[in-house]
């Protein structure tokens, strides 16, 4: 089963494929074998999230698990064993990429590679047993079939544009390893991209992927009951699990991916979660007021316009909106009123009750237009209804795409609320 997007936190524990099981002690076992540890009273289950772990027993301040550095594969492992592990990451750093998950991508392919073309079995190399509990299959939105009907659904959207621009990037990095590597295709690298962007941890200063630990799901801030540290941030040493609530028998243990808004959670990890802490966002266009060559002031505008503006006002103004910066979006409205209008433009115009009216207008249409514009559940229903009999990923993913549009349409509508506000 691929990974999916799981919208219900809600627990109904399931027994693991017989691989699974095989592949997570084999892992088990080489982690003790190498110096490490893994608490005897966790289970690697399967429930409402995918596979996780669960306490098999009540467990209080425990140490969940210790793994030698060098069971780690870091960004720094990853450079020294490519032939050019260097180049790419020169270039990757060149054009902005993030050249930690790029390398990591790399070595897993290499290595990958190296075992099949070497009749090589993967269980000769030292990392094998990591790479066997590895998800065979993520449908990541990166990933999505190209002209599938979940982009129709979700046009229009603020989501849209963000799985647009990561699969560029993705094209991009793709076009820069192929480039050093050009036997790998892109449907191999999505597969090692995406293990990489939804497993690696960042640890001293690199991205690293962590066996065992990296089998934990994300849980909202106040779910968590893990933390991670590496213990001597000098020399490298051992990474450690701990638990920092106590667990009841079946609970699953969480750990934190970072405070991030379901499309990021969407976007670099295949699921959402049902009720999140953080706001959504959605991309506003505020047009650039058109200042005329003869007007008498037309320096003197612009030049308020880039200041007021912090700098953002360029041909178009793309600036995302999220519940925190609202304010914002009202400021840069005002620096168009004040510029569009004749006259000396004077900083102290905010107050102008005309200038105020035609920001508050501006912010007003462009809400409601990108309310108009982000209708998308409907259609989607409609497709969706059709296609219950397809694969499982799929519902899982129009389910996150429905909350991640809803998620949109509500900081709009909140938006359009706060605007009334202010002129009540
Ligand atoms: C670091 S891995 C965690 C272990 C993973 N479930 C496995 O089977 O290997 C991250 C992936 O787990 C899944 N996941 C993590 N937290 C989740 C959650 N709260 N709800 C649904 N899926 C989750 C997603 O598929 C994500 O890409």
């Amino acid at each position: 089963m691929p990974e999916h997007a799981g919208t219900s936190a809600a627990s109904s524990a399931a027994s693991l494929p017989m691989d699974d099981v095989a592949a997570i002690k084999g892992l088990e076992s080489w982690i003790a074998e190498n110096g490490g540890f893994t608490h005897p009273s966790l289970r690697i289950s399967c429930g409402a999230r995918g596979r996780g772990v669960v306490a098999a027993e009540p467990l209080s301040s425990a140490e969940l698990c210790r793994l030698p550095w060098r069971l780690l594969i870091s960004e720094q492992v990853a450079e020294e064993s490519l032939s050019f592990g260097r180049d790419l990451r020169m270039s990757a750093e060149e054009f902005g990429s993030a050249p930690g998950l790029l390398l990591l991508s790399a070595f897993l392919l290499q290595e990958r590679a190296q075992s099949s073309a070497s009749s090589r079995d993967l269980r000769d190399q030292f990392y094998s047993p990591y790479y066997h509990v590895l998800p065979r299959c993520l449908a990541l939105p990166a990933s999505w079939p190209e002209g599938h009907w979940l982009h129709a659904g979700i046009k229009g959207s603020h989501l849209e544009r963000q799985i647009r621009a990561k699969r560029h990037s993705l094209g991009l990095e793709f076009s820069l390893l192929q480039s050093f590597a050009p036997s790998y295709t892109w449907e191999e690298f999505l597969w090692a991209r995406c293990v990489v962007a939804s497993r690696a941890y960042a640890l001293r200063g690199q991205r690293c992927l962590v066996p065992w630990a990296d089998l934990l799901n994300h849980g909202a801030s106040h779910e968590v009951q893990a933390r991670y540290h590496v213990l001597d941030e000098v020399v490298q040493s051992d990474f450690v699990m701990t638990l920092t609530k106590d667990l009841t028998k079946d609970e699953e243990v969480l750990q934190s991916y970072g405070d991030k808004p379901n499309a990021m959670l969407l976007l670099d990890y295949g699921f959402v979660l049902p009720k999140s802490a953080i706001s959504a966002s959605v991309s506003m266009t505020i047009p650039t007021p058109q200042i005329p060559d003869t007007d008498p002031q037309v320096i003197l505008k612009k030049k308020q316009l880039w200041s007021s503006s912090g700098g953002r006002f360029g041909r178009e103004t793309v600036l995302e909106l999220n519940r925190l910066n609202f304010d914002q979006h009202l400021q840069l409205q005002r620096a168009a009123a004040i510029c569009s209008r004749s006259g000396e433009p004077t900083p102290g115009e905010p107050s102008d009750p005309v200038i105020e009216m035609a920001a508050r207008d501006g912010c007003k249409t462009a809400a409601e237009q990108m309310l108009r514009r982000s209708k998308p559940s409907v259609e989607m229903g409609e497709i969706g209804e059709r296609t219950l009999q397809e694969q499982d990923w799929e519902i899982f993913a129009q389910q996150a795409c429905f909350q991640i549009l809803d998620e949109e349409r509500a900081v709009l509508q909140d938006f359009l609320s706060w605007l009334s506000d202010l002129s009540a």
